[in-house]
C-alpha cells in the first residue's frame, strides 16, 4: 500500500481510485482508505473485499466495471492504523476528499482554533501524540508526526475537494495544527511534505437502490455499494511528488505548472451553476440537476451566470459551456439538488462573491446573473427549496429575519459587508429573491 486516502466517499471511488486503477503501474500502488467520519462506508465495502462496481452512465450507454484499487479499509476511528500507515516508508501519497467543511478554516484562512472539535483534538494530541484525533487537519498533523518520528521520509499530500488552491489551503491548516502541537513538527513538515494542488471533475451522485438493482440485473451479483458516475472525467494537478506517484497521466490526468485557470473555470462555471440550481431550482420543485436544467427559467438563470463568470475568466469558455450543458442534461445521472445544497456557507464566498465583485466593478448597471445565486441562497436559508444542511453556518444566518430585505442585508453582511452597505445591491438581490420565491 502506498497511498492513504482520507474520506472514503463516492467521489474518490469514481475519480482518484479509478485513475489509480487505470494507471499502468497500478499493481505497485494500492490505497488504504479511511472514512472521513462515520464507519459505514468501510463496513459496507469490507464485506466485498474493497471491490465495487463503477457504473458509467452516458446519455445513450452504460458500462459497469469492477474497481480493485482499494487494498485496505478503515473507519476514521482506527487512528492507530492511520498513524501506522503514515509512519510506513512505502506510503508516498495521501489524498483527501472530506468536503469543503472538513478543512476547518477560520475566517482568516488558518485553522479554525475556535472550533470545539479542533480545540479538543489539539489538546489531546499535544498531551499524547498517539491520542485519537477526529478533525482532518489534526489527524494529518498527528500522522505526519508519526512519520517524522519513524524517519519514513518525504510525502506528498493531494487534496481532491472543490476548493481553490486546495494544496495551499490544506498546508495552512495542517501547519497551524502542527505549530500548536510542536513547532519542530511544523518545521519538519515545511521541509519534507509536498502539497499538490488539484482540480477534480466528475459528476458523481450518492448511491441509490436503483444503482444496486442495475448492477444485480446486469451482472448477477449483489454489490451493496456501487457508485454511478458520468463518462466525463478530469484531473489536473500541479506540484512535486518526491516519493513518486502512480502514472495517473497514462490514465488521462494532466500535470501542469499552474492549476488556477482550470480551477477557476470549473469552480465558477460548474460548481457555481450547481449551487445556483441547488438553491434556486429546488424552490421550483425540481429534484435533480437534469430536471432543473430542462426548465427554461432555470436554464436562463444558468446561462446568465455563465455569461457573468465568462467575462472574468482568462481561459476559453464556449466549448466548456456547451459540454456542461450536455453533462447537466444527462438524465441518467440522478444528481440530487438537496445533496449539492449542503454547506453553502463554505461555497458562496469563493464561488460567487468574486464574480459579483467583478461584475459590479465592470458594469455599473446591474449584475443579475452574478447576484442571483446570492438571492437564491437567501431564500434557501429562509426555508424555501432544499433543506439547509450546513454545520459551518454562522449563528446570525441560522434563522434570518422574516422580512426579506432584512434577510438579504444580514446574508450580504456575512458574505461581503461592503456590499451590504450598498443600497442598490440590497435592493437588486431583494428583487431577485422575490422573483425566485
Ligand atoms: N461527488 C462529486 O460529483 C464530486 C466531484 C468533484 C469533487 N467532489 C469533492 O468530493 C467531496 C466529497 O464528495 P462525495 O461525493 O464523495 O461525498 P460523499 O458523501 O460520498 O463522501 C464524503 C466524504 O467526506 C467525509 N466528510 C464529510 N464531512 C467531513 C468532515 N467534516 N470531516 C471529515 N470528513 C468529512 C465523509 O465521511 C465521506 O468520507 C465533495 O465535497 C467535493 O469537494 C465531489
Ligand atoms: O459540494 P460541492 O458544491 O463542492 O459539489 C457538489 C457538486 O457541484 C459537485 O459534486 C460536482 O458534481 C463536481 O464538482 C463535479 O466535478
Amino acid at each position: 500500500m502506498r497511498i492513504v486516502h482520507l474520506g472514503l466517499g463516492n467521489f474518490a471511488r469514481a475519480h482518484q481510485f479509478w485513475y489509480t486503477e487505470h494507471a499502468p503501474d497500478a499493481g505497485d500502488w494500492g490505497v488504504a482508505a479511511f472514512t472521513g467520519r462515520r464507519p459505514d462506508a468501510a463496513d459496507q465495502l469490507r464485506g466485498q473485499d474493497g471491490l465495487y462496481s463503477l457504473i458509467t452512465r452516458g446519455e445513450d450507454r452504460e458500462d459497469i466495471e469492477v474497481v480493485s484499487a482499494i487494498s485496505a479499509l478503515h473507519a476514521s476511528a482506527e487512528h492507530d492504523a492511520f498513524l501506522a500507515h503514515l509512519a510506513h516508508p512505502d506510503v508516498r501519497v495521501v489524498t483527501t476528499t472530506v468536503t469543503e467543511a472538513g478543512y476547518l478554516r477560520g475566517a482568516d484562512g488558518g485553522l479554525h482554533l475556535g472550533d470545539a472539535a479542533v480545540a479538543a483534538d489539539l489538546a489531546a494530541v499535544s498531551h499524547d501524540r498517539g491520542a485519537a484525533a477526529r478533525t482532518v487537519p489534526v489527524r494529518l498533523a498527528a500522522g505526519l508526526d508519526a512519520r517524522r518520528r519513524a524517519g519514513a521520509g518525504s510525502l506528498t499530500v493531494v487534496p481532491c475537494d472543490n476548493l481553490s488552491h486546495n494544496g495551499a489551503v490544506l498546508a495552512r491548516v495542517v501547519l497551524d495544527a502542527a505549530e500548536h502541537i510542536d513547532p519542530a513538527l511544523a518545521e519538519w513538515i515545511g521541509g519534507s511534505v509536498s502539497w499538490v494542488t488539484s482540480m477534480v471533475d466528475r459528476i458523481t451522485p450518492a448511491t441509490t437502490d436503483q444503482d444496486r438493482a442495475d448492477v444485480a440485473a446486469a451482472r448477477g451479483y449483489v454489490d451493496a455499494s456501487p457508485v454511478s458516475t458520468e463518462p466525463f472525467s478530469e484531473w489536473v494537478l500541479a506540484g512535486a511528488f518526491p516519493g513518486g506517484r502512480p502514472d495517473w497521466e497514462a490514465a488521462g490526468a494532466l500535470v501542469v505548472d499552474d492549476v488556477a485557470p482550470f480551477e477557476e473555470r470549473k469552480l465558477r462555471m460548474l460548481n457555481g451553476a450547481h449551487s445556483l440550481m441547488a438553491y434556486g431550482a429546488s424552490v421550483r420543485g425540481h429534484r435533480t440537476v437534469a430536471e432543473a436544467i430542462a426548465d427554461p427559467v432555470v436554464r436562463s438563470w444558468v446561462e446568465e451566470w455563465w455569461a457573468a463568470t465568462a467575462r472574468h475568466l482568462t481561459v476559453p469558455t464556449d466549448d466548456y459551456r456547451a459540454a456542461l450543458l450536455e453533462r447537466f442534461s444527462n438524465a441518467r445521472i440522478q444528481h440530487l439538488l438537496a445533496q449539492i445544497a449542503a454547506d453553502g456557507s463554505q461555497k458562496l464566498p469563493v464561488r460567487v462573491i468574486p464574480v459579483v465583485r467583478a461584475e459590479l466593478e465592470a458594469r455599473s448597471a446591474g449584475a443579475d446573473g452574478a447576484l442571483r445565486p446570492v438571492a437564491a441562497w437567501v431564500q434557501h436559508l429562509r426555508g424555501h427549496g432544499a433543506p439547509v444542511q450546513d454545520a459551518g453556518l454562522p449563528e446570525s444566518l441560522v434563522t434570518p429575519a422574516s422580512d426579506l430585505e432584512d434577510a438579504v442585508t444580514t446574508v450580504l453582511r456575512h458574505l461581503a459587508p461592503d456590499l451590504a452597505a450598498e443600497r442598490a445591491v440590497v435592493d437588486r438581490v431583494t428583487t431577485l429573491a422575490r422573483e425566485i420565491a
